[in-house]
């Protein structure tokens, strides 16, 4: 598992997005605070609103439909949604059957996107949003006709969002889904019920938001940066007989960790599901 060695901005090549949406837009955002220019990225987006906010946000020229400028692209990053991508790849295929192909997408797998592009070379990578801040997570994946060299690209692309690990088996990146991909909303729902618990007991909406947010970013960097696991770092916090203690045993006996699981396993059949359904 190698994390982290970032490429010189003066590494990255041409790339190409198809679809402009948030995710595009997190990770074109992290490409340019590298260093790469505008004129090297090209996005195809259909939407004039997102070609408009990607004008006004990145400086890109984006593309109403599929063309002729997207074939000066080494790497394609395709990131639109699973149920328009087998369209998608119609579209835009023929234009870019010589790039190195890097989809976002989640459920769709590498065997659907070579059987629609006619291309061997693909790789998956599983973002989230904090992305958007350059506190991104992904996962990579790569077939094995992606070269070494290839693999690089795809490391220094989203190197700019954040951190990556590489997975070795596709079938992983539907837990990395469950996980770190839907995992920002997961934490903005614990987020939403302890600012309304706070505002419950009394304090106002920005103290309950201010302390839960800093809390989540305390907690995190404190295991981050701690050499012992979670469940000793919660230890440490519940004194017996304590406030702590208290809440986790509400939480226990409510089934709430049993229903975490749960729903992140539903996660992960969902993002198989896509697969099956999208990818044929
Ligand atoms: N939003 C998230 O937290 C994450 C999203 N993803 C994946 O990223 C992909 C994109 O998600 P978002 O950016 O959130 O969606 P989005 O809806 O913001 O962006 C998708 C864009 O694709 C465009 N589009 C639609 N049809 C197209 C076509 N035929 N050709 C080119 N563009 C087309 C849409 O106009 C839209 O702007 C999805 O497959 C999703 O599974 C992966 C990790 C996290
Ligand atoms: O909800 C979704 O399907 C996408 C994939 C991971 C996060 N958002």
């Amino acid at each position: 598992m190698r994390q982290n060695t970032a490429t010189p901005a003066h590494a990255l090549p041409v790339i190409a997005f198809i679809g402009g949406g948030n995710m595009a837009s997190a990770i074109i955002g992290g490409l340019i605070d590298q260093g790469q220019q505008a004129s090297q990225i090209e996005v195809l987006e259909p939407g004039a609103e997102a070609r408009e906010a990607l004008r006004s946000t990145h400086g890109v020229e984006p593309l109403p439909e599929a063309g002729a400028a997207l074939e000066r692209a080494q790497v394609v990053v395709w990131a639109v949604k699973p149920q328009v991508f087998r369209d998608a790849a119609a579209q835009a295929g023929a234009h870019v059957r010589q790039a190195l192909h890097l989809s976002v997408a989640a459920g769709i797998r590498c065997d659907s996107i070579v059987r629609w592009l006619g291309c061997e070379r693909v790789a998956r990578a599983m973002p989230n949003t904090p992305a958007l801040v350059r506190k991104g997570m992904s996962a990579l994946y790569a077939r094995p006709a992606v070269s070494a060299a290839e693999r690089q690209s795809v490391e220094a692309i989203m190197a700019c969002t954040g951190e990556f690990l590489w997975v070795e088996n596709e079938k992983q990146l539907d837990a990395v889904t469950a996980l770190s991909g839907s995992g920002p909303a997961y934490v903005f729902y614990f987020l939403e019920a302890m600012v309304r618990a706070g505002v419950g007991m009394g304090l106002s909406e920005p103290q309950a938001y201010r302390l839960a947010v800093a809390t989540f970013a305390g907690a995190a960097e404190l295991a981050r940066r701690s050499d012992e696991p979670p469940a000793v770092l919660r230890q440490r916090v519940t004194s017996k007989g304590g406030t702590t203690h208290a809440a986790l045993q509400a939480l226990e006996d409510a089934g709430v960790g049993a229903s975490f699981e749960a729903a992140m396993h539903a996660a992960e059949r969902r993002a198989h599901a896509l697969g099956d359904a999208f990818g044929a």
